[in-house]
């Protein structure tokens, strides 16, 4: 069986508004499509699992190298969520810098919003696009957002924020993240709140529903 399933991946820098932007289209084509017909999967659920190591080595991890995330397992959740299997999206802790015991389950969808910082880099994850779109927000604002964020809800200190902002979020911005922009159908100035931005991704979502 081959499902209608149209897919929308949203790549950018961390905290350049890529969940923000996804929630609120989530939440506006809800309305239309219904709950059970749209669902938002980050790719940071797909960070490899580091049970078999202390804490000591997670926090050594490159978490903004692609190596550090399971693409191949994200792939395949979503040519089975085309093919109209219901698959377990995994969760993560970002305090514990690992996978949890729990998997949520998302049954197959008519939209699938995609959003992380390195999902245009994958030649696999972008073939399985319908729409891509990259949030060009500038990088000193993505930090003070990080940053804000990070302590927050992230259980991050502002010192350990700033530390690994220099020696790898932002270098691996710099060299995988930024060049993958020329991926991008769509790029989106400024942030997640950017309205016209968000009609045109619901428009030609409406529209790949209509074909
Ligand atoms: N245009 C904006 N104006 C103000 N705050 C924003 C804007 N876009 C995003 N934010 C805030 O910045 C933080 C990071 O945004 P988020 O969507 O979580 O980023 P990402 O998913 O790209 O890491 C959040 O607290 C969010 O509410
Ligand atoms: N254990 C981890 C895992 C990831 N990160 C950081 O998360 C960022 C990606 O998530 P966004 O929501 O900000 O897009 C990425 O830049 C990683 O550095 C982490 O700090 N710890």
């Amino acid at each position: 069986m081959n499902s209608q399933c149209v897919i929308i991946g949203i790549a950018g820098a961390s905290a350049s508004g890529k969940s923000l932007i996804a929630k609120t289209i989530f939440e506006e084509l809800c309305r239309d499509l219904g709950t059970d017909q749209i669902g938002v999967i980050a790719e940071d659920a797909y960070y490899r699992d580091q049970g078999h190591l202390s804490m000591e080595q997670r926090v050594l991890t490159n978490y903004d190298h692609p190596k550090a995330l399971d693409h191949e397992l994200l792939c395949r959740h979503l040519q089975a969520l085309k093919t109209g299997e219901a698959v377990e999206i995994p969760t993560y802790s970002y305090s514990d810098h690992t996978r949890m015991a729990d998997t949520i389950k998302m049954t197959p969808k008519k939209v699938i919003i995609l959003e992380g910082i390195l999902l245009l880099t994958d030649p696999g994850l972008r073939g399985l696009m319908d729409a891509s779109v990259f949030m060009d927000t500038p990088l000193d604002i993505c930090f003070m957002r990080r940053l804000a964020r990070d302590v927050a809800e992230r259980g991050r200190t502002m010192e350990s924020v700033m530390a690994q902002y220099t020696e790898t979020v932002r270098p691996m911005f710099l060299q995988f993240i930024d060049p993958s922009k020329q991926y991008a159908d769509i790029i989106v100035p400024r942030g997640g709140k950017n309205r016209i931005a968000t009609d045109i991704l619901k428009a030609r979502i409406q529209h790949l529903l209509a074909k």
